[in-house]
């Protein structure tokens, strides 16, 4: 797999995995979120980073460790005050102040709490940089942008917090109706910012990003509104959350040592951030890819065969998802980057809901990743027995990466950490059916389930949908930025 580049500053270009868009730069790219082709965007070439940068980050700001790992990524777009200032404006709205701390529960075992931004879940690592980043870029070409996000819980939440307000945008998230959290609906639908817009759809979050997806590749529709995205198809989401592998790996001794990740897994935007890392230089031992029983990914590493199955509803449903949009990113990577072979598995799949990836290009994939599948047996038991062993409670989804943690024989000697991906208060219920203890949200969410309502349920119908977002988009009224 691909890896080149050292300085800071060249210029970066984006590819799509289908190859038939426009190589855009670092801005553009951030603006178009999906490819026009429909493919995702990756940078040319990975940048690396020498062990003594690396070594380097040990006892920085968190923001100073980002502002390294993120710029090599913008190719000299952002000026570097503008973006230091974004960074830390950002990542000063959590409540750590180290923004992502570890903490150990077991034998060479840790969680990364991720989850430590406003609206509790790890999404918000990027998304407050996301939102700064795009009303940085349209404020730069005077142009006003909507907003379009597929949700099954915290990207939607993450982002009307990052986006409410903002007089660029208008912001339009569809999640499936009935299927989150009490607490992640009532975080997306009782923001009353009017750029805001709250969508119950009809449907699972997969048919939620079918839907956005179809919008990006209906083009016509997509130029009258100024379609952004703010799902990891959107590129740097990816790079923001590339960071905090580094900050957990130099806390626990890299670059002189390896340290392995299990990643709770639906979309394959947070573990594609680790496989990122690893290319930049990072020594990641293992990477696990952590599912729940909607194990598609799980299927795939062990057999080849990505195949779509129904979703199932779970304790841990932001990872209640078939079809991983950043899978996408992996395997161009592991056809050597020919963009012919991701349409021709993209094609088998849209005709019949399924691919093979065979070869080389598998064996690159099961050399990088490990996966483990937990059932909601083993994920009630998990945070069963880690709070009763350390005191610790779990969500139910970094549950799901302590099991397979546990599940996957790891090397003792080697350093496992476990992405923390939200905060155990977005899911009280599964919490206290495993282990007793309700816990609750912090003092700035107290009145949560007391704040009024507000949002609109849809069919899973293109159309309608299309013309909910025109109604709401001031791009499509043509109003001046
Ligand atoms: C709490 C939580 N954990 C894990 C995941 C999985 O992350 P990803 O989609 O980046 O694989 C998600 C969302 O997908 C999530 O919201
Ligand atoms: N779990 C996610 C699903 C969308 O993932 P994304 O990383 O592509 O935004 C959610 O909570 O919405």
């Amino acid at each position: 797999m691909p890896s080149s580049g050292t300085e800071k500053d060249r210029p970066v270009r984006y590819v799509s995995t289908r190859g038939e868009a426009p190589v855009l730069g670092f801005c553009d790219a951030l603006l178009a979120g999906l490819a026009r082709d429909g493919g995702l965007y990756v940078p040319q070439t990975w940048p690396v980073l020498p062990p003594a940068t690396i070594a380097s980050f040990a006892g920085k700001p968190y923001w100073q460790v980002a502002e390294a790992v993120i710029a090599p990524f913008i190719g000299g777009e952002i000026e570097p005050d503008a973006l230091r200032h974004m960074l830390q404006q950002a990542y000063g709205s959590f409540d750590h102040p180290v923004v992502a701390p570890l903490v150990q529960i077991g034998d060479n075992l840790f969680v990364q709490e991720l989850f430590h931004g406003p609206t509790l879940a790890f999404k918000d690592v990027a998304m407050q940089l996301l939102a700064r980043l795009m009303d940085h870029a349209l404020r730069a070409r005077n142009k006003r942008a909507t907003i379009v996000g597929a949700t099954s819980g915290d990207t939607g939440s993450a982002a009307i917090e990052a986006f409410r307000g903002l007089d660029q945008v208008d912001i339009v998230i569809l999640y499936p109706h009935g299927r989150v959290s009490d607490v992640q609906r009532r975080q997306m639908t009782t923001v009353a910012a009017p750029n805001v817009h709250a969508v119950a759809l009809e449907g699972n979050f997969d048919d939620c990003q079918a839907q956005l997806k179809a919008m990006f590749n209906h083009l016509d529709f997509r130029d009258e509104i100024g379609l952004s995205g703010v799902n990891s198809i959107n590129w740097a989401r990816i790079v923001a959350q590339i960071v905090y592998y580094f900050t957990a790996a130099v806390a626990l001794g890299a670059p002189h040592r390896p340290v392995s990740f299990s990643v709770p897994t639906g979309n394959f935007g947070d573990i594609f951030a680790g496989y990122v890392a690893k290319r930049m230089g990072l020594p990641i031992e293992r990477l696990l890819i952590a599912t729940n029983v909607n194990d598609i990914l799980a299927r795939t590493v062990a057999t080849g065969v990505y195949e779509a199955r129904g979703v199932v509803a779970t304790s841990s449903p932001s990872m209640d998802i078939q079809v991983s949009s950043n899978f996408e990113r992996l395997l161009f990577d592991a056809h050597r980057r020919d963009p012919a072979q991701v349409r021709r598995l993209m094609a088998n799949l849209a005709q019949s809901g399924a691919f093979v990836v065979e070869g080389a290009a598998y064996e690159a994939i099961a050399d990088e990743f490990d996966a483990e599948r937990a059932d909601e047996a083993e994920i009630a038991k998990a945070i069963n027995l880690t709070w009763r062993s350390s005191g610790y409670l779990l969500d139910p989804h970094t549950a799901v990466g302590v099991v397979a943690a546990w599940k996957s024989e790891p090397d003792r000697s080697v350093p496992m950490v476990v992405l923390g991906t939200a905060h155990p208060a977005k899911f009280p219920a599964a919490v206290k059916a495993a282990c007793g203890i309700e816990p609750k949200l912090p003092d700035f969410l107290a009145d949560l389930h007391e704040r009024p309502e507000r949002f609109t349920v849809l069919p899973n119908d293109l159309g309608a949908i299309e013309a909910f977002v025109r109604q709401h988009s001031r791009a499509a009224q043509g109003e001046a930025a």
